[in-house]
C-alpha cells in the first residue's frame, strides 16, 4: 500500500472530461481530490490556459503502478508526445510517492521521485495545499512545507491559478 499525490492537467480538448477520467478511474483509492483550477501554461510553451487538478490516493500499488496508471490515462485521452511542456489532452505525473512513513526517491529517468519540477509549479502546489494544508514535499534541500513553496514562486504566476466556478469543480469526495 502506498500513498500518491498525482498531478493532471489538460489544454487541448474537453478539459473537464479528461480530468474526470482520471478521478473516475482512481475512485476507489481516492483520498482527496482539489477542485479545477484553470492555470496558464508553464514552460515557454505559447498555447491555451490548462486546468489542472491534483489528487492525494491510496493503493495497493507500487510507484511504477502509479505512473502506468498515468500512461494509461494519456492514451485513452489519445496523447500525443510532440513538444516538449507542449499542448495536450491529458499528462497525468507523479508527484511524489509515500510508503508509510518513507518517502519514495527514485532517479529512474523514466521515474523520477518526487518529480524535480514539483517545487517550482504553481499549477500542482496550489490545488495540492487545497486540500491537503499540512503538505510537505521532499526536495533535494530536504523536507519543505507546500506553503512554503508556494511563497517562494513568483506571485503572478500563483495569481494565475484560479480556480474554476464555471463550468463546476470536481467535488472533493
Ligand atoms: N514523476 C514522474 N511522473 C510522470 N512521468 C515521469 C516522472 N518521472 C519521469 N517521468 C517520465 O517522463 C517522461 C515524459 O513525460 P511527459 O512527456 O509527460 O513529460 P512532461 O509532462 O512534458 O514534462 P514534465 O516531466 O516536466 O512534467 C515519461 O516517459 C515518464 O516515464
Ligand atoms: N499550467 C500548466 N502548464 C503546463 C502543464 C500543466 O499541466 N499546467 N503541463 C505541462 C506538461 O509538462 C507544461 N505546462
Amino acid at each position: 500500500m502506498t500513498r500518491a499525490v498525482l498531478s493532471a492537467g489538460s489544454n487541448v480538448g474537453d478539459r473537464l472530461a479528461h480530468l474526470t477520467s482520471v478521478v473516475d478511474r482512481v475512485a476507489d483509492d481516492l483520498v482527496a481530490v482539489s477542485p479545477v483550477y484553470s492555470t496558464p501554461p508553464w514552460g515557454g510553451v505559447e498555447q491555451d490556459d490548462f486546468y489542472n487538478i491534483t489528487l492525494i490516493v491510496d493503493g495497493d500499488r507500487g510507484p511504477y503502478d502509479w505512473l502506468a496508471l498515468g500512461a494509461e490515462l494519456e492514451q485513452d485521452a489519445d496523447r500525443t508526445r510532440e513538444v516538449r511542456w507542449g499542448p495536450r489532452t491529458l499528462d497525468v505525473d507523479v508527484i511524489t510517492v509515500s510508503d508509510g512513513d518513507d518517502v519514495v526517491r527514485s532517479d529512474d529517468p523514466q521515474l523520477l521521485l518526487p518529480h524535480p519540477r514539483a517545487a517550482e509549479r504553481a499549477f500542482v502546489l496550489v490545488p495540492w495545499l487545497a486540500i491537503d494544508p499540512a503538505a510537505t514535499l521532499w526536495t533535494p534541500a530536504g523536507f519543505e512545507a507546500v506553503a512554503d513553496l508556494i511563497e517562494r514562486i513568483d506571485p503572478a504566476d500563483i495569481a494565475g491559478v484560479v480556480p474554476v466556478t464555471d463550468p463546476p469543480p470536481v467535488r472533493s469526495r
